[in-house]
């Protein structure tokens, strides 16, 4: 099979006999050979396509295939995976196109239900209907309110919803650009009609400065801990206008593995109350490659947070 852009297993076979390399008599045990192909951008491409994991990938007889969204998709291929990250909505229709023809080709994941992960609304919704409370702790969302339109009607809405400050302010919606992770904490009422509908206002948690990255591949969970925003006490807040706007603070090079933190800040949440949130929000969302962001309550050891959920993390 001889597949766009790749190099099948019989020319690499072909080509050591051609190099006077010995060449079994009889064929090698029969592996299976899967196709994913890939949707990415240049960037993602980039990191997570990297020569060691196409090295692994390949000799488990997987092949990545790179898709050209400007061609007709049934033209490339035949793919038994496609594994795609591109957020326009013609790319969508294309790929719900191809899924109706091909129910036989494993779609990770549909693009309805990443878009569901495009909302800053939407995408918490499932861990608050999921209530998950047990032995291990509690997993809940911060209270938070959607802002449309009308800066100046904030201070009014926020006292409505009884909503306290520090509020966290994030981009509602979620688009793979760098503007929809600009965000921002608000922490006097008067700077509320300074900030930039449409947004999610989300209420800050303290959580001793260590946030836990649950990523979520499969049935297979593993957690990181990364450094974030320091308790709202801990803030240096002269001379401004009420607004601190951070960059992506939680971002891969702020690592915390191995940083000397208080160990009640630092410990994981328990394994089963991750595979029980993971397994459940794996059936709910439809998402079979995502990943939780969670905070721990500063001073409640078994209250989580789900602060945001992000699909296919590089
Ligand atoms: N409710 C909250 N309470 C405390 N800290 C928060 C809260 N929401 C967000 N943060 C802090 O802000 C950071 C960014 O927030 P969030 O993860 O929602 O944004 P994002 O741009 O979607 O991030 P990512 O790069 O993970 O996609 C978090 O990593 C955390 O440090
Ligand atoms: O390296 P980490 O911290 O895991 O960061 C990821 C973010 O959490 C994701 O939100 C990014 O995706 P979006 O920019 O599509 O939200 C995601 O972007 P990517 O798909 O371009 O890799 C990553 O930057
Ligand atoms: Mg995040
Ligand atoms: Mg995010």
């Amino acid at each position: 099979m001889r597949v766009h852009g790749e190099v099948s297993d019989d020319e690499t076979v072909a080509g050591a006999a051609v190099a006077g390399e010995p060449v079994p008599l009889s064929p090698p045990p029969a592996q299976q050979r899967l196709v994913v192909g890939y949707a990415l951008t240049k960037k993602k491409v980039k990191s997570f396509l990297q020569p060691k994991l196409l090295a692994l990938a390949r000799k488990k007889g997987i092949h990545f295939v790179s898709i050209d969204e400007t061609r007709p998709l049934f033209e490339q291929g035949p793919f038994d995976i496609i594994l795609h990250k591109l957020t326009s909505k013609e790319w969508q229709q294309v790929l719900e196109d191809y899924r109706e023809e091909h129910p036989e080709v494993t779609v990770l994941d549909p693009p309805n239900a990443i878009q569901h992960l495009h909302n800053r609304q939407s995408m918490l919704q499932e861990v608050a209907d999921l209530n998950l409370s047990n032995g291990y702790g509690e997993v809940c969302t911060p209270r938070q309110l959607v802002i449309m339109k009308d800066p100046s009607s904030i201070p009014d809405a926020v006292i409505k919803a009884g909503l306290t400050l520090p509020l966290v302010a994030k981009p509602l919606v979620v688009d793979g650009t760098s503007k929809s992770h600009e965000l921002s904490l608000a922490y006097v009422e008067a700077s509320l009609p300074l900030l930039d509908p449409p947004l999610v206002l989300q209420e800050f948690v303290n959580h001793g400065g260590i946030l836990f990255k649950v990523y979520i591949v499969g049935e297979t969970i593993q957690v990181v801990r990364r450094f974030s925003l320091p308790d709202f006490n801990t803030y240096d807040l002269g001379n401004n206008d009420g607004i601190f706007r951070f960059p992506r603070v939680s971002c891969a090079t702020n690592n915390a593995e191995d940083a000397d933190v208080d160990p009640c800040i630092a410990e994981l949440p328990p394994k089963p109350l991750l595979e029980k949130l993971g397994k459940e929000l794996r059936r709910r969302l439809g998402l079979r490659l995502f990943n939780i962001d969670m905070i721990r309550e500063h001073g409640r050891k078994d209250r989580y947070y789900v602060i945001d959920i992000n699909y296919f993390p590089a």
